[in-house]
């Protein structure tokens, strides 16, 4: 047995009317009790994943599994999932009590559970004593901790969220973004949640799937879609990127500004074209001369926590760099960076030959550091005997 609350199996989606292909052989599975997201621009299909696990659409092919069982056919009303819509769907003229216990009243639930159930939900999103309260007097965070809160009350074994938090402004949306993950925790339900902004989905998530044109391109921890994007895309879409054209020289040695660098991405092939990735804060000021490279500055914004400093190379490339240090338009200043802050990309490289490459050159590591720790028993022995 897995503890896989969901699972598609080469789901695909075509709208037949249109003919568009919107989803295209999708594979994941899911863990009980996990904060998931799925990122993308619009259109790339976010919404339609959570549809077929809803199931308010029919996948076109693959398998849609809950809890081990194949849903394809199960109507949505059987299936044990709750969806937040990005427009709440409440009912405006009835009272908080009463739009919390609707699936409850559906599901012929006695009145003296119903009532307990209602308030404990009412009490997780912080919403007591809002219970006669009308939806139309309420604001726009307490109408979603409402749809939330009407969410959790049947308790079931996933929330799905498409954009919930897309209509707040950006402090109520930061809020709620603590309380939504908070609340997913102290629970542990498993959420699926739909966002186009990386910034929500990087603080949110247990992990995420980042989207584009119906497939999956990448998934992982937030800490490893931004540390070791695996493509110009996702490099792009995730967090602000340096990217120059590069070309690998050997392992853990790349080239690029008619430079040599230390890095310590490998698996690639000697001469091999790649893209480098360098993140902006990963980039420190020096004096001229004295980083790896020369730059003169072009821009300056000052953005509270970092200036945003825009700077161009000798080949007119140009650099991002976020630093607490100031720097003044028109001076040449030095770049400097660490090997591990060089991230290195092949061109169109899929999520599975990424994955099969690094587990190889991985291996390999080890394979010599074991043999490098080997010969080091080895001498230390000889040295005792
Ligand atoms: N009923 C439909 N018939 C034809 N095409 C559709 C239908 N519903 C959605 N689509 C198309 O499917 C694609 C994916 O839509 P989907 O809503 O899943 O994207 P999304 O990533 O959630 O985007 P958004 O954030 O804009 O909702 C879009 O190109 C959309 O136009």
């Amino acid at each position: 047995m897995t503890n896989n609350i969901i699972e598609f199996k080469h789901v695909s989606k075509v709208f037949e009317d249109t003919g568009t292909v919107v989803l295209k052989d999708i594979n994941f599975e899911l863990e009980e009790g996990k904060f998931y997201t799925l990122l993308g621009a619009s259109g790339s299909g976010k919404s339609t994943i959570l549809n077929l696990i809803a199931g308010f659409l029919d996948a076109t092919t693959g398998d849609i599994i809950l809890d081990g069982q194949r849903i394809n056919d199960v109507p949505t009303n059987k299936r044990d999932v709750h969806t937040v819509f990005q427009s709440y769907a409440l009912f405006p003229d009835k009272n908080v009590f009463d739009n919390v216990a609707f699936p409850l009243k559906i599901r012929k639930v006695s009145k003296e559970e119903t009532e307990e159930r209602v308030m404990e939900a009412l009490k997780m999103v912080r919403l007591t004593g809002f219970e006669n309260r009308r939806i139309q007097k309420l604001s726009g965070g307490q109408r979603q901790r409402v749809a939330i809160a009407r969410a959790i009350v049947n308790q079931p074994r996933v929330v799905l969220l498409d954009e919930p938090l897309s209509a707040l402004d950006l402090k109520l949306r930061t809020e709620m973004q603590y309380e939504l993950r908070a609340l997913q925790q102290r629970l542990g339900i498993t959420f699926i949640f739909v966002t186009h902004d990386q910034e929500e989905a990087l603080a949110m998530s247990d992990w995420i799937f980042v989207m584009n044109e119906g497939e999956i391109v990448q998934s992982g921890t937030p800490v490893d879609i931004y540390d070791e994007p695996i493509n110009h895309f996702v490099a792009t879409f995730i967090g602000e990127s340096n990217i120059v054209h590069g070309r690998m020289i050997d392992d853990y040695l790349v080239e690029f500004n008619g430079k040599k660098f230390e890095a310590v991405d490998g698996g690639m092939k000697k001469n091999e074209p790649v893209e480098v990735v360098i993140r902006p804060e990963d980039l420190q000021l020096t004096l001229p001369d004295e980083g790896k490279f020369n730059v003169r500055v072009t821009t300056q914004v000052f953005r509270g926590v970092h200036y945003e400093i825009l700077a161009d190379d000798e080949l007119n490339n140009e650099w991002m760099i976020h630093s607490t240090r100031k720097a003044i338009v028109g001076e040449t200043i030095g770049l400097d960076f660490e090997p591990e802050d060089i991230h290195i990309m092949r061109f169109n490289e899929t999520e599975e030959e990424f994955d099969a490459r690094i587990e190889e050159y991985v291996e390999e590591d080890e394979l010599e550091e074991g043999i490098a720790i080997g010969l080091e028993e080895e001498e230390e022995n000889e040295q005792n005997a």
